[in-house]
């Protein structure tokens, strides 16, 4: 799915006005409706108290579609304008025309702290009072709005974005947002919605399709997309019948050092699971029987040194080479790594100490082969590209990084972020689980098992970051969020692959019937 930018979604505004030849009043009437619809569908004529906060623009404008709507229906609803301005939209003056003509219950206007209303926890809050159009800080009385609303526990349902969010900076302080319990996006969900420093203002996301023009929409591209299902499927290379293990290439991967062998175990199981036709492991000597009797489908390579890599040697031909997990920073080895970069031509995925390497001696960074993949945690980017002031601070940084470098970057994370040059890939799949000791091991392997079988090493990278995240929202059924560990994630990796020929289960009947029920125009 495409993320649009704020920019792209104002433009795919007017070009919709211009190609439907409708006003843009009209255009906001059907984003309130979609927003009620949604509403209409889960409260069926309940009479909870909704108390529907509008600004000012064109988001406060939407709330009064909403509100207006509401009350049609019959719905217990207070209406309020957060007086943030005294300027007012052209479609929020004529939305607010048309409340006042079917109740007779007008917005009540809050200027200050001493105007907000009674809310109970059983209450829902419908927050439409900032959209993208948010272009500064909220004045603090519309941060202690914000605060109350918190306070009060209820349902807090934000129109296209939390109110107070920007598309394009970390807010200040957390009060100066609000927290949703749900936001019903516009058009495209937003970037800040995955970011680690943003995505905590809302709890859950979906977007609404108000039918903007689709010729636009879909010959768009953008900077951002985010990593589902469908956008890995179009990935895939199928298999012929009549293949055989020398068409799917040689993974061979380099790392370990005393006491950290399970980190290649690991890898190396990985590569095989995610299709590499043979995986070899480059090891110290320590790691010759440990992989052998974990792992015999792989074959060993020693170095000379029994505890640490110092020389990297091989008669094989591989298809691609992982360098890093478990390794060590030892000087020997940086040399080993050295000498291995001025001569090699295959593709590079590094990750781990092979990361802190480079972090140290930034000359070797020259070496890698064109879009050698990298993939640092936190620490080892910070390592890397140096300290960041926040998350889009952090983007940029990387992204001129991939640039400079040529280099596809994994950014870890709860939405682990794929960056190439200046294109964002956020994938979507994955859980808290994951956040176990060998879990990145098995992410090297997979995209290096990808990478040996053809895939290239971009798409091999999009790609396994969804498997792997796939694989362990898989195992996290079975063990539960704590005991989830990494082999776990290798375990499930072929239903992963299963899963993406799976067709999705069509609704229930009820389902379709109580959806045309509450369709409105
Ligand atoms: N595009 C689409 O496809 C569709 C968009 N739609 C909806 O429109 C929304 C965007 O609307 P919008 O552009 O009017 O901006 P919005 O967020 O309502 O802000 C209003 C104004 O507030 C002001 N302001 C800003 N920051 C402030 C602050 N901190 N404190 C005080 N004031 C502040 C600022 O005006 P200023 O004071 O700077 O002149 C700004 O212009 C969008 O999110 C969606 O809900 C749908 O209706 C239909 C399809
Ligand atoms: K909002």
């Amino acid at each position: 799915m495409k993320l649009f930018s704020k920019e792209q979604i104002y433009m795919a505004d007017k070009l919709t006005i211009e190609r439907q030849n409708i006003s843009s009043t009209d255009l906001m009437e059907r984003a309130g409706s979609q927003v009620f619809n949604w509403i209409h569908m889960r409260l069926q004529g309940a009479q909870v108290p909704i108390h529907v906060f509008c600004g000012i623009g064109n988001n406060g404008g939407d709330g009064l579609v909403i509100a207006r709507q509401l009350i049609l229906d019959g719905y217990n609803v207070k209406t309020y304008v957060v007086n943030c301005s005294d300027k007012r939209s052209k479609d929020f003056l004529i939305n607010y025309d048309r409340i006042k003509n079917v109740t007779k219950k007008w917005p009540t206007l809050l200027s200050c702290d001493d105007d907000f209303p009674v809310i109970n926890a059983e209450d829902v809050i419908v927050d439409a009072i900032f959209g993208i159009g948010l272009n500064r800080p909220v004045d603090p009385w519309i941060k202690n709005l914000f605060k109350y609303f918190r306070n009060t526990k209820a349902f807090v349902l934000s129109v296209d974005i939390p109110s107070g969010l920007s598309t394009e900076n970390i807010p200040v302080d957390e009060d100066s947002v609000v927290w949703a319990t749900y936001t019903l996006s516009f058009v495209t969900p937003k970037l800040v919605f995955f970011l680690p420093e943003t995505a905590k203002y809302t709890v859950h996301w979906e977007v609404l399709n108000i039918g903007l023009d689709e010729d636009f929409l879909m010959n768009t591209t953008t900077e951002v997309d985010l990593i589902g299902k469908n956008e890995v499927l179009p990935l895939y290379i199928p298999r012929e019948q009549f293949s055989h293990k020398g068409q799917f290439g040689h993974s061979l991967i380099i790392g370990g050092c005393y006491g950290k062998i399970g980190a290649v175990t690991l890898a190396s199981k990985a590569s095989l699971s995610a299709g590499a036709g043979l995986v070899s492991a480059y090891v110290p000597k320590c790691g010759y029987i440990p992989i052998q009797t974990a792992f015999p489908e792989a074959m060993v390579i020693t170095d000379t040194d029994d505890e640490i890599i110092t020389k990297i040697d091989f008669k094989i031909t591989p298809s691609v080479v992982s360098f890093g997990v478990g390794v060590g920073t030892d000087t020997k080895t940086i040399n080993a790594f050295e000498d291995f970069l001025k001569q090699n031509k295959t593709p590079l995925v590094i990750d781990a100490d092979g990361i802190n390497i480079l972090a140290k001696k930034k000359s070797l960074l020259q070496l890698l082969p064109l879009n050698t993949v990298l993939t640092p945690h936190p620490k080892e980017l910070e390592r890397l590209i140096g300290d960041w002031k926040d998350d889009f601070d952090k983007l940029k940084k990387v992204k001129a990084f991939s640039k400079k470098h040529k280099l596809i970057i994994v950014i870890k994370g709860a939405h682990t972020i794929t960056v190439f040059q200046d294109k964002l890939y956020v994938n979507t799949t994955g859980n808290p689980g994951m956040a176990t000791a060998g879990s990145g091991d098995v992410l090297t392997g997979i995209i290096t098992g990808l990478i040996s079988q053809g895939y290239s090493p971009l798409n091999a990278t999009i790609f396994a970051v969804y498997l792997h995240g796939k694989s362990g929202d898989f195992a996290v059924e079975k063990y539960g969020y704590q005991s989830l560990n990494a082999s776990h994630i290798i375990n499930y990796l072929g239903d992963a692959f299963i899963d993406l020929f799976r067709l999705p289960e069509p609704p229930q009947e009820e389902e379709i019937e109580e959806a045309e029920a509450t369709k409105k125009d």
